[in-house]
């Protein structure tokens, strides 16, 4: 490895003096001015990692749902996951490091993990249609060419079919085909087997709606509607053509303000769904005559898919064992009822997919969700291997669940959270049972809930445990929300500061909205007090 080579190539990738930026839970973001040379040192870090796990490392440029002007970047680890924790370290050192320190963060890197050298290392990039998605992709490439690294550049990708592309190369094929075509047919053929199951129900002519954020979502689903238009009709809004990436639409904004998306038509009834700025989050929604809004998350859609896999492996007579992993974000509704009416077991992590994933490949059937949308299902290659042969021995109606289930399989994208995926999954799903949007919805109600942010000097003084629902500093912080929350019927609060903002997060749930946000409301200025809040007092969200 020529590290005097590095170092010259870094001067055209100079970093700003003083910029200390932290790969977060969702990999480096902030402005995009200020990420060329973190792109470059980034494309230094994945040659080092695929050299050490002999593996094809991913690694994807965009700020998913954040605003257009910023941008940011995230390694994938080989099974397409998200990089490894003592890796991230790694990554925020070397993204600090001076310029002529540069050399020597790399060599400390090399020999902590015991890189090897002669090793050989390959990259995939993949980006986002930001407008400084495609400068920045060629700073990662500039980072792994000058370390000796070979490349293939897949261009525009969502985030999701990069992590399904990693995958797939270090699966030798098993997982699929690292390709575009090879992810459309993987999905759509996995999704017309199963909706040729379903229009036996009398509904051959589906169709959603779908509020693209203006992203590259958009771009994607164009690409793939042809192979799946047999069972499925997409109508796109806000696809890029004229709206700004993220605003007023997407995924984070229907979820955060609880509303529609600007820029779509919408009719009472209607099956809208929208997708964030990299396409690995999904919410879907509704209007009723009255015409109000009504939000479905990733914990309505982890019931959703959780109870029916539950169905079929009763049909085929399986035992097998599924849990669902949530976070502290969760609805208490929904842990209520997966647990007391499914009878399924819930699980909750500290907040960041990572954490979700790892949890779910505990089990031989691992479902996840944020409640922000973002969430799949993972198959332990055992049951793989076993659904698959079941599906071809068994008749029946036992064959015909377990062909239901070997395509349920195909059709999650195993290797993230994926918007195109989980749409085709729950239309399935849905069209499979016969139910509405509104059907689905009546499910569970959701409880009351309200998200607050609070500025502090510095959040780090706000420590948790228990999966972030208890705070353990600063002193007496726990013991005030205890007080707070003990005022209302069936309420919980918790706090937590935020991996991507620095901002320290509030939710509160209650058993009415006025009684959400009061409680909301108190634990912020709870933690204003004792945790340092900086600036205007929080004020009441009503
Ligand atoms: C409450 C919330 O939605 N938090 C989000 C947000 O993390 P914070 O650490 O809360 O800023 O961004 C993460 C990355 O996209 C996502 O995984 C997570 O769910
Ligand atoms: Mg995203």
């Amino acid at each position: 490895m020529d590290l005097e080579a590095v170092s010259k190539r870094s001067a055209f990738h100079a970093k700003p003096q003083g910029l200390i930026l932290q790969y977060g839970t969702a990999g480096f973001r902030t402005n995009a001015q200020h990420l060329d040379h973190i792109m470059f040192r980034m494309g230094l870090l994945a040659v080092l990692r695929s050299k050490q796990t002999r593996s094809t490392i991913g690694v994807m440029v965009t700020a998913s749902h954040n605003p257009e002007e910023d941008n940011g970047v995230k390694l994938v680890d080989p099974l397409g996951e998200m990089l490894a924790p003592s890796w991230e370290e790694h990554a925020t050192r070397l993204a600090s490091a001076e310029e002529q320190d540069l050399p020597k963060v790399l060599a400390a890197i090399v020999e902590r993990e015991a890189v090897d050298p002669q090793q050989t290392a390959f990259i995939v990039v993949g980006r986002d249609t930001r407008p400084s998605s495609e400068k920045l992709s060629q700073s990662v490439i500039d980072g792994v060419t000058v370390l000796g690294g070979q490349f293939h550049d897949y261009g525009l990708l969502t985030t999701p079919q990069l992590h399904y592309m990693v995958y797939c190369r270090n699966s030798e094929g098993r997982y699929g085909q690292a390709t575009i075509e090879g992810y459309c047919q993987k999905l759509s053929r996995a999704f017309v087997e199963l909706m040729k199951q379903a229009s036996c129900s009398g509904d051959g002519s589906r169709w959603v709606k779908v509020d693209c954020a203006n992203g590259i979502g958009a771009l994607k689903l164009k690409e793939m509607e042809h192979y799946f238009r047999q069972g499925l009709s997409v109508l796109l809004f806000n696809d890029g053509t004229e709206g700004r990436l993220n605003h007023l639409c997407g995924a984070d904004f229907v979820k955060s303000q609880q509303k529609p998306p600007q820029g779509m038509a919408m009719k009472p009834g209607d099956r809208c769904c929208s997708f964030d700025g990299d396409a690995d989050r999904i919410v879907y929604y509704y209007c009723d005559a009255a015409g109000r809004f009504h939000l479905i998350d990733g914990d309505k859609i982890a019931t959703l898919i959780s109870s029916f896999l539950k169905e079929l492996l009763l049909e085929i007579g399986e035992n097998l064992n599924i849990g669902v992993v949530q976070t502290a974000y969760a609805n208490g509704s929904s842990t209520r009822y997966l647990e007391e009416v499914m009878k399924v077991p819930v699980y909750c992590t500290k907040t960041g997919v990572k954490h979700l994933h790892h949890k779910a490949q505990e089990f031989d059937i691992g479902v996840y969700f944020e409640a922000n949308g973002h969430g799949t299902a993972l198959f332990s290659e055992a049951v793989e291997a076993r659904i698959k042969r079941l599906a071809q021995e068994l008749e029946d109606e036992k064959g015909r669940a377990a062909r239901m289930l070997a395509s349920f399989i195909d059709l999650f994208n195993q290797a993230a959270g994926d918007a195109i995926s989980d749409m085709l999954v729950i239309e399935a799903i849905l069209a499979l049972k016969g139910l509405s949007v509104q059907q689905w919805d009546a499910i569970y109600a959701d409880l009351p809930n309200r998200q607050l942010k609070v500025k502090v000097a510095d959040r780090r003084v706000i420590s948790t445990t228990d999966a972030e629902r208890q705070a353990v500093t600063p002193p007496g912080l726990q013991e005030a929300i205890n007080d707070l929350v003990k005022k209302y019927k069936l309420a919980r609060a918790f706090v937590r500061p935020s991996g991507t903002e620095d901002v320290v997060r509030v939710y509160a749930e209650a058993t009415s909205q006025e009684s959400a946000d009061t409680l909301a409301y108190e634990v912020s200025l709870a933690v204003f007090q004792l945790a340092g809040g900086i600036g205007e007092r929080p004020q009441p969200p009503f």
